[in-house]
C-alpha cells in the first residue's frame, strides 16, 4: 500500500497541541502537500457523539468503560479517516492518539497500561505514528492556560492535580521507551520557537 505520513501530537491539557498541529498543517499545506487534520476524540461523526458522552456526560463512567469509549472513537477514526488518507499517500496530523489512552486511562485511572495499549492496538489494527510530538508542560501552567482560554473544565480536565501528574510522568516514560518515535519539547517555550523545532523534525522525516 502507498503510505503517507502519520504525525501525532500528545501532551497534557493546555500544552499547545491544537496550536502547533494547526501551524504545522498550514505550513505543509502551503508547500502543496495534502494534509488531513484529525483529532481524538471527535475526528468523525460518530466520534463527535462519543466525545460528548466521554467529556460531558454527567455522572460516573467506570475506567474500563471510559477506555473502551476512547478505543471505539479511535477505531472509527482510523478506519474511516486515517487509513484511507495514508493509503492515498497523504500526511495525517492528529491531536492525540493511543499514547493519550496509555497516559490518561493507564496512569491516570490506574488501569494496566499494557492492557490499555493492547486494546488500542486491536482497535486500530496496530497502526503506530511515524512521529509523535510530546509537548511537555507542568500542570500548573497548563491549568492557567485553560483558565485563560475557557470557562469550564471537561470531565478529564476536572480531575485532581495528582491525576494529571501521573499522566505527565507516563508520557515522559513513553517517550523515553521509544526515543525514535517521540520528539519531546518543552511546551513553555514560545509558540514560534516550538513551531520551528517541529518544522525542522518534520522536514527531516520528509527528506
Ligand atoms: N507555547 C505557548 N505559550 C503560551 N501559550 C500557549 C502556547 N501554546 C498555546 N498556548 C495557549 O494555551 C492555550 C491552550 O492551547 P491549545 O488549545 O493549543 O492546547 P491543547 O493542548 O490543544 O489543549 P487541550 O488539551 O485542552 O485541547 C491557548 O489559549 C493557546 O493560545
Ligand atoms: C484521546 C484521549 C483523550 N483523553 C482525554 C484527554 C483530554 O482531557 C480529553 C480530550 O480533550 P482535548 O481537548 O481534545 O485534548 O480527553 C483521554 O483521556 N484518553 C484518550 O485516549
Amino acid at each position: 500500500m502507498a503510505r503517507g505520513l502519520f504525525l501525532t501530537f500528545e501532551g497534557g491539557d493546555g500544552s499547545g497541541k491544537s496550536t502547533q498541529s494547526a501551524l504545522v498543517t498550514e505550513w505543509l499545506t502551503r508547500q502543496g502537500r495534502t494534509v488531513v487534520h484529525s483529532r481524538e476524540p471527535g475526528g468523525t461523526e460518530l466520534g463527535v457523539e462519543l466525545r460528548e458522552i466521554i467529556l460531558h456526560r454527567r455522572g460516573y463512567i467506570a475506567p474500563r468503560a471510559e477506555a473502551l469509549l476512547y478505543a471505539a472513537d479511535r477505531a472509527q477514526n482510523i478506519a474511516t479517516v486515517v487509513r484511507p488518507a495514508l493509503e492515498r499517500g497523504d500526511i495525517v496530523i492528529q491531536d492525540r492518539y493511543l499514547d493519550s489512552s496509555v497516559a490518561y486511562q493507564g496512569a491516570g485511572r490506574v488501569l494496566d497500561p499494557d492492557e490499555v495499549r493492547e486494546v488500542s492496538l486491536w482497535a486500530t489494527e496496530r497502526l503506530l505514528p511515524d512521529l509523535t510530538i510530546l509537548l511537555d508542560l507542568d500542570i500548573e501552567t497548563g491549568r492557567a492556560r485553560l483558565d485563560d482560554a475557557r470557562t469550564r473544565y471537561d470531565r478529564l480536565e476536572a480531575e485532581a492535580a495528582e491525576f494529571h501528574h501521573r499522566v505527565r510522568e507516563a508520557y515522559l516514560a513513553l517517550a523515553e521507551a521509544e526515543p525514535e518515535r517521540f520528539l519531546v519539547l518543552d511546551a513553555t517555550r514560545p509558540v514560534a520557537e516550538l513551531a520551528e523545532a517541529i518544522r525542522h523534525r518534520v522536514s527531516e522525516l520528509l527528506a
